[in-house]
């Protein structure tokens, strides 16, 4: 685990003593946008010219893959995918440990697409990154831009009209998703991380009690945000997902399961079993990364067997009514 300094990398984990036992996030710093012919964005969404290298461990960029199969994508944007252990030089394209591989520029390790794109690079090196192979460099490296980007900007080329972020429920999305995120998606994380014993007990509590918040909210309805499918729910996903495997134990979540939730349990199997998605998912990578990547959590990175996640268990929320995906209007 490292980091870029002036081009340069440097192998450093993450400052947890400059503030005061916190993990705090790093902004994402690359931030430009593909958008279709006619929009304002800064490049052309064209098939074959852009590529996402991720981690299938990681939960930002499983977002990215989750749209990227939902919206049609996959013979557009090609992927490739990292070693799931990120050790002194962060994330690797090690075949021997389970990557794809890197066909594309043939780069060894993720830091050097950052140097590619910019010599003097400074700041964290961190998956999903969106390379175009036009420009030859990363076009963004935020996941919350990549989803809203593959939603819409590529529809002319796949025909796929499915929308995950529609306007008459956009304000109900950014609420739930400012909810999910710095409670859940990143309240792992910060629990999980946390060097002080006061700040992990402040954000597990925090964690809980908006996973209490989602299950009641599920409980009501099929959806974060109602009927219909959306971004919030991807995710929310990709989070629940990994919750049993590996927060629970690894990064000390433990005060309940997901599979003590009856409402938030079968909404992650019905999620799990939502044609495309299972796909995405890959245990073995999962956790092999968290289990084998922090020497300060797990330092002997022995890799736990279980738990039987049964996934394909019935999800049982046919009572609610779900209308899938919503379509744009065209
Ligand atoms: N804001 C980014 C965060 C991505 C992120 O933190 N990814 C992690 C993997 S789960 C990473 O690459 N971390 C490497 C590091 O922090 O050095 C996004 O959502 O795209």
């Amino acid at each position: 685990m490292g980091l870029l300094v002036e081009g340069q990398w440097k192998d450093q984990w993450y400052d947890t003593d400059g503030n005061k036992g916190e993990f705090i996030r790093e902004q994402a710093r690359l931030r430009q946008w593909v958008g279709a012919q006619g929009s304002d964005a800064d490049r052309l969404a064209e098939a074959e010219r852009y590529h996402l290298y991720v981690s299938l461990a990681c939960p930002w960029a499983h977002r990215v893959l989750i749209l990227r199969a939902l919206k049609g994508l996959e013979a557009l944007i090609g992927v490739s995918v990292t070693s799931p252990i990120m050790g002194s030089n962060g994330w690797t394209y090690h075949q021997e440990e389970g990557s794809s591989g890197d066909a594309l520029n043939g780069v060894t390790f993720h830091h050097q697409l950052y140097t590619l794109t910019d010599p003097r690079y400074t700041g964290r090196v961190t998956v999903p990154v969106l390379w175009d192979s036009q420009a030859h460099d990363i076009v963004n490296n935020e996941s919350a831009e990549l989803l809203r980007m593959l939603n819409s900007a590529f529809d002319e080329l796949t025909g796929n009209t499915l929308d995950f972020y529609p306007e008459v429920l956009r304000a109900e999305i950014d609420a739930v998703n400012e909810r999910v995120y710095h409670a859940i998606n990143n309240g792992v994380y910060k629990a999980g991380f946390a060097t002080e014993q006061s700040v992990y007990e402040e954000h597990v509590t925090t964690l809980f009690e908006a996973l209490d918040e989602m299950n009641d909210r599920l409980g009501q309805q099929r959806y974060l945000t109602g009927e219909y499918l959306t971004e919030a729910d991807i995710r929310l996903f990709t989070t629940l997902i990994r919750f049993d495997a590996v927060y629970h134990g690894h990064f000390k979540c433990n005060i309940r399961r997901i599979e003590d939730y009856p409402h938030l349990s079968g909404y992650l199997r019905e999620l799990y079993q939502w044609p495309g998605i299972r796909e995405t998912v890959c245990m073995d990578h999962i956790q092999r990364h968290y289990y084998m990547s922090h020497p300060t959590i797990n330092p002997n990175r022995i890799v736990p067997r279980g738990p039987d996640l049964a996934l394909d268990r019935p999800h049982g929320r046919e009572h609610l009514t779900g209308r899938g995906i919503m379509s744009k209007a065209r």
